[in-house]
């Protein structure tokens, strides 16, 4: 399944990138005056194949999954937490849940390999193991594992996409996830750790030293092979992440937009754009994290985030906040009158 999403893959449609263009300096507004919104139409018309794109309904997918690497003190919250917030999900009072009812998405909550039995309604349940190992010791999954939890995503995306979301907004929660993503980043972009880790949900200054080591000597024992990325997902990843990844791919194999949230959503989008590089081509980034490593992915795939909201929270908080503003590229294309039917001059005579 992973081998055909990734044969699926081809790059957006360049060609529509030209007829959007003309059709957006016909509107009635100055040539590129609602600047990175022209450009965001533009896009959206060339990931979907169509001069005018729709957005709405959007889906948001939520990945769960416990961290062996957790029980290293890396966090400031417990293991616990995950299978919590879980339920939080579930009964509808998560921040993630109060932004997608904002923008009237379909919301699903998938259990990829949290270490805790789950509310049996209410979640998607494809656990491929009760969390990943401790990566200090050993690797945080096999690779038959990783493409499992890969092909958990896909599924995911192909559920949204079937049931009509014309855009992905793809979420997290693992306790330790920041651990991970900052180790699955420093090795894709052969990067030293410092500099790319952050105090995730809030790990005192004093700690992060200790976050920092942990880091490295999994790097160190674990040796992936950089230019391999699965060998890379499975060693230093987690089951949510490579989750998140499928997803990615599916959404993108289906060609539907894919808007990215913070820190551990971007790796994840990396680690794909490492997969099957056309990928890229599919992806709008919502915000900018607090988590310092979130502008070093975001540089890694030369993106330009929509919002910067000093959130650091994850889930996909961020993406639903920005998915507004998609809304109105669209609209911007459909429903603005151009300068002949408006009977507004086009440009001063001469
Ligand atoms: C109550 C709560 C809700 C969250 N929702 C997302 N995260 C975020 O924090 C975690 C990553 O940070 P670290 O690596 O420091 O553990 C992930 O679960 C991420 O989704 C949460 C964290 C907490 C505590
Ligand atoms: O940006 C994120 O995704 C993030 C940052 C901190 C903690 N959890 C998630």
């Amino acid at each position: 399944m992973l081998a055909d999403t990734l044969a699926r893959l081809e790059p957006a449609d360049s060609a529509m990138e030209d007829r959007v263009a003309a059709h957006l300096d016909n509107l009635t507004k100055p040539p590129g005056s609602l600047g990175r919104l022209e450009a965001l139409a533009v896009t959206l018309a060339s990931i979907t194949g169509e001069a005018f794109p729709r957005v709405a309904p959007p889906g948001v997918l939520v990945f769960a999954a416990d961290h062996g690497v957790a029980a290293e003190g890396v966090s400031a919250f417990p293991q616990e937490v995950t299978a919590q917030m879980v339920a939080n999900f579930v009964a509808g009072g998560a921040a993630i849940n109060v932004f997608a009812r904002q923008i009237d998405a379909r919301l699903e909550v998938i259990d990829v390999g949290v270490a805790a039995e789950l509310p049996s309604s209410g979640v998607v349940h494809e656990k491929v193991r009760a969390g990943s190992a401790n990566f200090v010791e050993r690797d945080a999954m096999s690779r038959d594992e990783a493409v499992r939890a890969i092909e958990v995503g896909i599924r995911a995306a192909e559920r949204a996409a079937e049931a009509g979301c014309r855009c992905l907004i793809v979420g997290e929660m693992g306790i330790a996830n920041t651990t991970a993503s900052s180790a699955l980043l420093a090795v894709l972009t052969e990067s030293s750790v410092t500099g790319l880790i952050g105090n995730g949900t809030g790990i005192p200054v004093e700690r992060l030293a200790h976050k920092q080591a942990i880091i490295e000597r999994a790097i160190a024992a674990r040796a992936p092979a950089r230019d391999d990325p699965l060998d890379v997902l499975a060693k230093l990843g987690g089951l949510e992440i490579a989750a998140m990844v499928g997803a990615y791919l599916g959404g993108a194999a289906r060609r539907v937009p894919l808007l990215v949230d913070g820190f551990i959503a971007t790796v994840a989008a990396l680690v794909a754009c490492r997969l099957g590089s056309a990928t890229r081509d599919y992806l709008i980034f919502g915000h900018r994290s607090q988590e310092p490593g979130h502008g070093h992915a975001l540089a890694a795939l030369d993106a330009r985030p929509l919002l910067e909201l000093e959130l650091r929270l994850g889930e996909g908080t961020g993406a639903a906040l920005a998915f507004p503003l998609l809304e109105a590229a669209c609209r911007m294309l459909a429903e603005m009158a151009t300068f002949e039917d408006a009977g507004v001059a086009a440009s001063q005579t001469p």
